[in-house]
């Protein structure tokens, strides 16, 4: 029987600014979802509603106001205090975030994101083994370790870069990846060959993977199931089939009105 690896309860985050004036957002607004061993989800909206804010309380980057979130039955707010803890929690849940060059120090060559990964997992980068995983995690990923190693970001393009980012997580083989708009800046045929590998990771590493992102049509190829978020709240959850084929919500049933690449084959949006 498959094991629930993550658990959001009655997650709210509300943000408070201003001075004079006080602002006050509901980004999160009482979301409860659980995310199984091996399993793919997708989070799926519209810009501000949520999405990264729930990501970010997931990786444990910035705190809920109420609820919580439990990972193998660990509240992550509560029960991980140390800086030790913290590190040991960022080995098993990864993120892989929208903007690869981003991602990277432009005066740095791209092995230093390998480099760091293994450090995290206590390998010497120099060393036979740290050699060995780099190439591994590279190729993993559909990359020529001997045309990306050396080179800085700018040296290649952003799909190559987008790999690089998940090679990384091939080094780490986290537990649970979060990918955040991790391929929305890349042309459709890149980001489907990029998921592709995501898929991919799944299959090989057993990693369960949240993929946010405002594309319902990709999620439909990459997701066991999905939440379709609206204002804060999930509004949908669902199969990708049983949410295209049988919308409730009116937010859902204008993005998949917007998207007839769904109803094609993968092999069609492809080539697209
Ligand atoms: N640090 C912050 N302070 C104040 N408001 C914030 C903060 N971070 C996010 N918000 C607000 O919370 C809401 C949700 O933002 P969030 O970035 O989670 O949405 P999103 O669905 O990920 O959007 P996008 O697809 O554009 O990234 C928005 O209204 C945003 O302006």
């Amino acid at each position: 029987m498959t094991r629930e690896m993550l658990i959001c309860d009655n997650v709210t985050k509300v943000f408070t600014s201003g001075f004079i004036k006080k602002i006050v957002v509901k980004a999160v607004d009482n979301v409860s979802f659980t995310v199984k061993e091996g399993e793919i989800i997708s989070l799926i909206g519209q810009s501000g509603s949520g999405k990264t804010t729930l990501g970010k309380i997931i990786l444990r980057l910035i705190p809920p106001t109420s609820g919580r979130v439990l990972f193998y039955g660990r509240d992550i707010w509560k029960e991980i205090k140390t800086k030790e803890e913290r590190k040991e929690y960022w080995r098993q849940v990864h993120a892989v975030f929208q903007n690869p060059m981003g991602s990277f120090n432009t005066f740095y060559k791209v092995d230093r994101v390998l480099n760091q990964a293994l450090e995290l997992i206590g390998v010497e980068p120099n060393s036979e083994e740290g050699i060995r995983l780099k190439e591994e995690s590279l190729k993993a990923v559909g990359l020529n370790p001997g045309e990306i190693l050396g080179k800085y970001p700018h040296q290649l393009s952003g799909g190559q870069v987008q790999r690089v980012m998940i090679s990384r997580s091939w080094i780490l083989k986290p537990k649970l990846l979060i990918a955040d708009e991790a391929v929305s800046m890349l042309d459709v045929s890149t980001r489907g060959r990029i998921v592709e590998i995501f898929k991919d990771l799944r299959n090989k590493l057993g990693s369960s993977i949240i993929f946010i992102s405002h594309d319902i049509g990709l999620s439909y190829f990459i997701s066991d199931r999905v939440f379709i978020m609206y204002k804060g709240k999930i509004v949908e959850a669902g199969t990708p089939q049983e949410v295209i084929d049988n919308p409730q919500h009116e937010y859902t049933k204008t993005l998949v009105e917007s998207v007839p690449t769904v109803y094609r084959k993968w092999e069609d949006f492809m080539e697209v």
